[in-house]
C-alpha cells in the first residue's frame, strides 16, 4: 500500500514516443496544467518527466493518463542501472538499422528504375520488372505504410494536439507522392501507355530521413557517453558486516548504518564514515584532484573513489540516490536534458514554420499547374513535395539541445556541474568573478603559525587552554586551526561554561569563571579592550598575510595569535586566465584589510573588498551588479550561500556536498580556480556552437526552399539534404565533446 502524504511528492516517468523539443515542451505543459501538479520537467534527451506533485489531489496513475492522453507512453521510472542504459541505446539503435535496412532494400530497385528519368544516366540497363508499375506499388507500399508509419503516428497526434511538426511534412509529402502514383497505376490499366510513376518519391525520402534519424541516435547515444562513465564508477557490490557475519551484496541492499569493509585497492560502494583503517584514497573521480587523499577514523569517505593501500571498515552514512555520486549524476542529467533561454528562438520560429512551409507548397503547386507549367499536375506536385521536405525545421529543434547536452558533458567531465541549460548559458555573459578568499583562493586550510602573549613572551599552558576551550564550540575554519594548533602543543583543553560566535568577528566565551574575547580588532574596540600593545605585532602577522586574531581575558589584552592559510598553487594562474578572458576580478573577505592584499597580491588579485561581514557579501555583488557587471561569485557555498544566490552566476567549490550544490548555478568538482575560466570557456564554446546550429539550420531551409520551389530540387534531393542537416548539426555539437581547454 502507498502512502499519502499531503505536502509535495515526486515522480520520475519513463516517456516515450517524443521525437523533438515540440514533444517535450507539450507534454511538460500538459502535466503543469494538472490540479495538484506544482513542478514538472521533462528531459527530451532521458525521455523522462520529473514531476512535484501533491498526492492529495493528483496520483501517478493521473499523471500517466494525462501522458497517454497527449499521445505519449508513460510508466513510472524504475532506477536504471548502467547496463540497462546501454542495452536500450543499443536495442534501439538496432531496431532503427534494420528498419533502415529494409527500407532501403525496398526502394533500390525503385531508385534504379528512375535512372531512366534522366538523359545522362538514360544509357545505364533496368530491369524490365522494375518499370513495371504493379512491382513498384508492391514494393512502395510496405514502405509508406509499415515502415513510415511512425511519421503519420507522430503527425497525426500533433494535429491532435493543435500543432504541426517534422512528421507532418513528411507525411503529407510523401502521400502526395504515393496516392498520385498509385492513381497514375490505376489509370495505366486504362489509358495504356508508359507513364512515369513516382513512387521512388515517396520510399526514397523515407530511406533517407530513417538514415538521418539512425545517424542522430548514433551522435545522441555518444553524447551522453559522461552519463554513462558516470554511472560506471559505481561499485556493484559491498562487503558489510551484519551481526558479526561478513557478505558480498550488491550495493542497492546496502544501508543507512552498515558497517562495510574496503579492502586494499578496492572502490569504496558507498558515501561513509571510517571508523577503522588508515589508507590514502583516490578521488579523482569525483573531485579531479589527482593527490590521494589520506584518511583514518572519523573522516568522510565517498562513494566510487579508490581506496589504495590499507583496509578500512566504514559506517555507511548515505546510499543508493543520496550519495555525492547519485547527486553528480543527477545534476549531469537534469543539465543535459534541461533547455537554455536561446532555445525558445528556435522553438519560436519552427512553432510558426510548418504552417507557413504548407502554405508555400500549395502556393508552390497552384503556381506550376496553372503559370508556370500549366497543366502538368506531377510535375507540380513534384516541386511541392521538395518544398515541403527541404522546409522541414528538423535541424532546427536539434541545434540547441544537442549542444548543451554535448557542452555540459563534456563541462561534467572537467569537474564542472552547470544545473542547467540557462546557467550554462549564463556562464557566458560573465564579465566579472567574485573570489571569496579562505577556501577559494586559499587551501581553507588555516594553520596556527604563532601565539603571543601580551609582553611577547609566550604564553602559559592555561591561557593556552582557555583560549582553546573558547574556540572548540565554533564552526569557524580560524577556530579549528587554533584548536588543532594548541591540541599539538600538548596542551589540553578545558569546558567553556558559556559560548557566543560573533559572525565576521569572533567568539566570546566564558571560561574558568573568566570572559573571553577572542578576535578582530573591531571586537576588541567594541568591548573596550586597549589593544595598542599589539598593533605592532598585528600588523607584521597580516603583512605576511597571516590572520592575526587578538585574545582579551575579562577586559584585559592577553594574546595574539596568528593563523595562516596558503593559497592555492594553481590561484594565480587562474587569476591570469580571467583577466585574460577581459574579466575584472576581486577577492572578498571578512579578514582585515592588511592580510587580504597581502593574499590577494599573492594570487595576482588588485581588487579587495575586505572586512565584509558575510552578511555584507551579498551586498557587495549587487553593487556590482547595479554597476552593470554580470557576476559570478565563487564560494565554498556554505556561509556563503546568499551571495551565491544573489551573483547572476553562484559557483560552490566543493566535492559535491549538498549544500553547495543546492545554494550554486555551477559546482566546481576540483579545488582549483582555473575551473573558472574552463567553466567560463566551456559556456562560450557551447554558445558558440548553438548560434552556428542555428544560423546552419536556418539557412539551409531559407536558401533551401526558394530552390525547391522553383523546381531545382528533386524531392529525394531535397531528403537527403534534410538528412544531412540534422546530421551535420548534431556532428557540430558533438564537437563539443572533445573541447580541449
Ligand atoms: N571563531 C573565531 N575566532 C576568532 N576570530 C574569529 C572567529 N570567527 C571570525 N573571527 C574573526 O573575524 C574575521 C572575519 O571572519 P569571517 O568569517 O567573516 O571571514 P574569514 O573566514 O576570515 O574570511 P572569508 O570571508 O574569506 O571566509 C576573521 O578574520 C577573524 O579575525
Ligand atoms: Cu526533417
Ligand atoms: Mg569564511
Amino acid at each position: 500500500m502507498e502512502t499519502t502524504f499531503s505536502d509535495n511528492e515526486q515522480a520520475s516517468l519513463q516517456i516515450t514516443g517524443m521525437t523533438c523539443a515540440a514533444c517535450a515542451n507539450r507534454i511538460e505543459k500538459g502535466l503543469n496544467k494538472l490540479e495538484g501538479v506544482s513542478q514538472a520537467t521533462v528531459n527530451l534527451a532521458l525521455e523522462t518527466a520529473q514531476v512535484h506533485f501533491r498526492s492529495d489531489s493528483v496520483s501517478v496513475p493521473d499523471l500517466i493518463k494525462k501522458v497517454e492522453q497527449l499521445g505519449y507512453h508513460a510508466k513510472p521510472k524504475e532506477e536504471r542501472k548502467i547496463s540497462d542504459l546501454r542495452d536500450e541505446r543499443k536495442q534501439e539503435v538496432r531496431k532503427q538499422q534494420r528498419k533502415l535496412l529494409v527500407s532501403a532494400i525496398l526502394s533500390l530497385p525503385l531508385l534504379w528504375a528512375m535512372v531512366g528519368h534522366f538523359s545522362f544516366t538514360s544509357w545505364i540497363w533496368v530491369p524490365e520488372l522494375f518499370m513495371n508499375p504493379w512491382f513498384q506499388l508492391v514494393l512502395a507500399t510496405p514502405v509508406q505504410f509499415v515502415i513510415g508509419k511512425s511519421f503519420y503516428v507522430g503527425a497525426y497526434k500533433a494535429l491532435r494536439n493543435g500543432s504541426a511538426n517534422m512528421d507532418v511534412l513528411v507525411a503529407l509529402g510523401t502521400s502526395a507522392a504515393y496516392f498520385y502514383s498509385l492513381y497514375l497505376t490505376f489509370e495505366s490499366i486504362t489509358s495504356h501507355h508508359e507513364v512515369e510513376m513516382y513512387y521512388e518519391t515517396s520510399s526514397v525520402l523515407i530511406t533517407l530521413i530513417l538514415m538521418g534519424k539512425l545517424f542522430e541516435l548514433m551522435a545522441k547515444g555518444r553524447s551522453s557517453e559522461a552519463i554513462k562513465t558516470l554511472m560506471g564508477l559505481q561499485a556493484k557490490t559491498a562487503l558489510v558486516v551484519r551481526e558479526g557475519i561478513e557478505s558480498r551484496i550488491p550495493i542497492e541492499e546496502v544501508l543507512v548504518g552498515d558497517l562495510v569493509l574496503v579492502k586494499p585497492g578496492e572502490k569504496i560502494p558507498v558515501d561513509g564514515e571510517v571508523v577503522d583503517g588508515v589508507t590514502s584514497v583516490d578521488e579523482s573521480m569525483i573531485t579531479g584532484e589527482s593527490l590521494p587523499v589520506d584518511k583514518r577514523m572519523g573522516d568522510t569517505v565517498i562513494g566510487a573513489t579508490v581506496n589504495a593501500n590499507g583496509s578500512l571498515r566504514i559506517r555507511a552514512a548515505k546510499v543508493g540516490r543520496d550519495t555525492v555520486l547519485s547527486q553528480i549524476i543527477k545534476v549531469v542529467e537534469e543539465a543535459q536534458g534541461s533547455k537554455a533561454p536561446i532555445q525558445r528562438v528556435a522553438d519560436v520560429i519552427s512553432g510558426i514554420f510548418v504552417p507557413i512551409v504548407v502554405g508555400i507548397a500549395i502556393v508552390t503547386f497552384l503556381v506550376w499547374l496553372f503559370a508556370v507549367d500549366s497543366g502538368n499536375f506531377s510535375g507540380a506536385l513534384e516541386k511541392a513535395i521538395a518544398v515541403l521536405v527541404i522546409a522541414c525545421p528538423c535541424a532546427l529543434g536539434l541545434a540547441t539541445p544537442t549542444s548543451i547536452m554535448a557542452g555540459s558533458g563534456r563541462a561534467a567531465e572537467l569537474g564542472i556541474l552547470f544545473k542547467g541549460g540557462e546557467h550554462l548559458e549564463a556562464t557566458h555573459r560573465i564579465d566579472a568573478v567574485v573570489l571569496d578568499k579562505t577556501g577559494t583562493v586559499t587551501n581553507g586550510k588555516p594553520v596556527l603559525t604563532d601565539i603571543e602573549g601580551a609582553n611577547g613572551k609566550d604564553l602559559d599552558s592555561i591561557l593556552l587552554s582557555w583560549i582553546a576551550a573558547a574556540e572548540r564550540p565554533s564552526e569557524h575554519p580560524l577556530a579549528d586551526a587554533v584548536v588543532a594548533g594548541i591540541e599539538a602543543r600538548g596542551v589540553e583543553a578545558v569546558e567553556s561554561e558559556s559560548f557566543q560566535a560573533i559572525p565576521g568577528h569572533g567568539v566570546t566565551a566564558f571560561v574558568a569563571g573568566r570572559e573571553l574575547l577572542i578576535g578582530t580588532r573591531k571586537l576588541m574596540g567594541e568591548h573596550g579592550v586597549d589593544i595598542s600593545a599589539a598593533e605592532q605585532r598585528m600588523s607584521d602577522m597580516e603583512q605576511e598575510g597571516k590572520t592575526a586574531m587578538l585574545v582579551a581575558v575579562d577586559g584585559v589584552y592577553a594574546a595574539t595569535v596568528g593563523v595562516a592559510d596558503t593559497i592555492k598553487e594553481t590561484s594565480k594562474q587562474a587569476v591570469d586566465r580571467l583577466r585574460d578572458l577581459g574579466i575584472q576580478v576581486l577577492m572578498i573577505t571578512g579578514d582585515n584589510e592588511r592580510t587580504a592584499r597581502a593574499i590577494a597580491e599573492q594570487a595576482g588579485i588588485r581588487e579587495v573588498l575586505a572586512e565584509v561581514l558575510p552578511e555584507g557579501k551579498a551586498n557587495e555583488v549587487k553593487k556590482l551588479q547595479v554597476a552593470g557587471k554580470k557576476v559570478a561569485m565563487i564560494g565554498d557555498g556554505i556561509n556563503d550561500a546568499p551571495a551565491l544566490a544573489t551573483a547572476d552566476i553562484g559557483m560552490a567549490i566543493g566535492t559535491g556536498t549538498d549544500v553547495a550544490m543546492e545554494a550554486a548555478d555551477v559546482t566546481l568538482m576540483r579545488g582549483d580556480l582555473n575551473s573558472i575560466p574552463d567553466a567560463i570557456a566551456m559556456s562560450r564554446r557551447t554558445m558558440q556552437n548553438i548560434k552556428q546550429n542555428l544560423f546552419w539550420a536556418l539557412a539551409y531551409n531559407v536558401v533551401g526552399i526558394p530552390i525547391a520551389a522553383s523546381g531545382f530540387l528533386a524531392p529525394w534531393l531535397a531528403g537527403a539534404a534534410m538528412a544531412l542537416s540534422s546530421v551535420s548539426v548534431v556532428l557540430n555539437a558533438l564537437r563539443l565533446q572533445r573541447v580541449k581547454l
